[in-house]
């Protein structure tokens, strides 16, 4: 299966970025060659989908029409590249009447930006929601099967909104407007990427979502890059590469199966209890703990960074790994293994450039969305909870066995189960039958106890128990 981006390079591109796939070291060469060749990917390539960008010209366009008709393609997206995001034209009238009599009639969708469709309107002014949705309508009246108006240099508007029309039904397609310079090649990697859907078997609409949410991780991924010497930056497109090459050789330094019995202090637990956060911690560890989280919401930073000093100690002397909940500092400062942060704490994102590739992070998260972005961001598993209801954390919101295996479902992560669990449910949160899902994390049902040891060790006889009913 091929999807092919078509690049005029009988015109002369001036950008010098890194990350933009087709035009550094492009010579200029003769319309009629470009032509010949793109006959020859078209007959001798089994090519699905064909999206144009970077200027077509006359003879490509000519090309492309014959194309669709004498070679199998199934689906044709027509990014008509002619005023750039900073606001240049690119195209003159002759392109402009190639894009309206011969392209936009044959494809599939096409994807102007503001700027874009009003030129192929003849210079209709476009300044508003209502605008963009006339815009639509009309230049689907050109002939193409779907039309996407992209909105981003829509003034006045907080959210980046597209509006797309498949000749009946309006869609009216949010997401965050990320700020950032670097947005050279946005569009032209939104209808990339919308290719690429199309040719792995989507239909139109979820394609256009899936590209839509994929810009604007992009954007978000790469706004502080800083490349090259223009005003305007590109973006990152590799971002899931890295993610998967940065996981992949970091994943070394983290066992998934740690997650197995998680146990988090309380501070107000332990002064209940008069436990020391050391002996809590050895406890624990004694009972089968697999990983430790210093869970301190009271504790002054020094006094935070010495117990951690301390838990550390006993932790190491165990083969325990020892996290610090939200402190990146205090887990800097003590050469922790790492950190878990929820998601209005540090993201995880910077929590990874501050500790580097060899700490573990982990990252809270109630939906899909959440736990794909942590997979971006670098995070090494996810909490996912509350599976039950809590004390221990005021207005957690439980998302219950069924938010909880949703959430393993989607995530590339390991996944720990929290919220409410101990011996009389951590079972019934194992057997939901996902293999990401790793262990359960657990505070009251250990330190709200007089017996730390006994506790944990009741737990993970269960945990043992039902792991092996599993495997049987
Ligand atoms: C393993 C694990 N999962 C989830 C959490 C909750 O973290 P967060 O959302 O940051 O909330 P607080 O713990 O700060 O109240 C966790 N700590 N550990
Ligand atoms: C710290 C924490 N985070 C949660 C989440 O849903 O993200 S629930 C929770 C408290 C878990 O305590 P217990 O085991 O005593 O119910």
């Amino acid at each position: 299966m091929w999807c092919l981006p078509i690049y005029d390079s009988s015109q002369a591109c001036t950008c010098v970025c890194e990350f933009c796939c087709n035009c550094q070291g492009v010579s200029v060469v003769p319309e009629d060659f470009v032509a010949e060749q793109l006959k020859s990917v078209l007959s001798d390539m089994q090519v699905d989908v064909v999206k144009t960008g970077m200027l077509p010209s006359i003879g490509i366009v000519k090309v492309l029409s014959q194309g669709l008709r004498e070679f199998p393609v199934r689906a044709l997206v027509v990014d008509p590249v002619m005023v750039s995001t900073s606001g240049d034209v690119l195209a003159g009238p002759s392109i402009l009447a190639g894009f309206r009599e011969q392209l936009l009639p044959i494809a599939d969708i096409v994807t102007p930006n503001l700027k874009e469709a009003s030129a192929l309107l003849g210079g209709q002014q476009l300044e508003t929601v209502a605008d963009m949705r006339s815009a639509a309508k009309l230049l689907h009246d050109m002939g193409p099967q779907n039309v996407l108006v992209k909105g981003g240099d829509l003034p006045d508007s907080l959210d980046a909104v597209d509006i797309f029309f498949d000749g009946k039904d309006f869609h009216e397609l949010r997401s965050l407007r990320i700020k950032t310079c670097n947005t050279h090649g946005t569009g032209c990697s939104l209808a990339s990427c919308i290719a690429a859907e199309l040719a792995k078997g989507s239909s139109m609409l979820p394609a256009v979502k899936v590209a839509k949410h994929y810009i604007e991780t992009a954007l978000d991924y790469s706004k502080d890059i800083a490349i090259g010497n223009g005003p305007q930056g590109p973006f990152d497109h590799l971002l899931r590469l890295k993610s998967y090459v940065q996981n992949s050789c970091r994943q070394v330094g983290f066992n998934p199966s740690d997650l197995f019995l998680y146990a988090v202090t309380d501070s107000r637990m332990n002064k209940k209890w008069g436990h020391s956060i050391t002996d809590a911690v050895k406890a624990a560890i004694d009972g089968g703990a697999t990983i430790i989280q210093l869970r301190e919401k009271d504790a002054e930073t020094q006094d935070f960074l010495e117990a951690a000093k301390a838990c550390l100690k006993i932790c190491h002397s165990h083969g325990v790994p020892l996290l610090i909940n939200d402190r990146i500092d205090v887990a800097l400062a003590c050469d922790a293994d790492g950190v878990h942060v929820g998601q209005s704490d540090m993201p995880a994102r910077v929590a990874r450039t501050l500790l580097g590739p060899d700490k573990v992070i982990g990252v809270s998260c109630k939906t899909p969305e959440q736990a794909h972005q942590a997979w971006i961001d670098g995070a090494d598993y996810i909490g996912c909870g509350g599976v039950y209801p809590t004390n221990t954390k005021e207005n957690n919101l439980t998302v219950g066995l069924d938010g909880l295996k949703t959430v393993c479902v989607a995530s590339k992560l390991p996944v720990v189960a929290i919220g409410g669990i101990g011996a009389s449910n951590a079972s019934s949160v194992m057997e939901i039958g996902v293999p990401n899902l790793k262990g359960v994390a657990v505070v009251s049902a250990l330190f709200d106890r007089e017996c730390i040891l006994t506790e944990t060790r009741k737990l993970h006889a269960i945990l043992t128990e039902s792991m092996s009913m599993q495997r049987t």
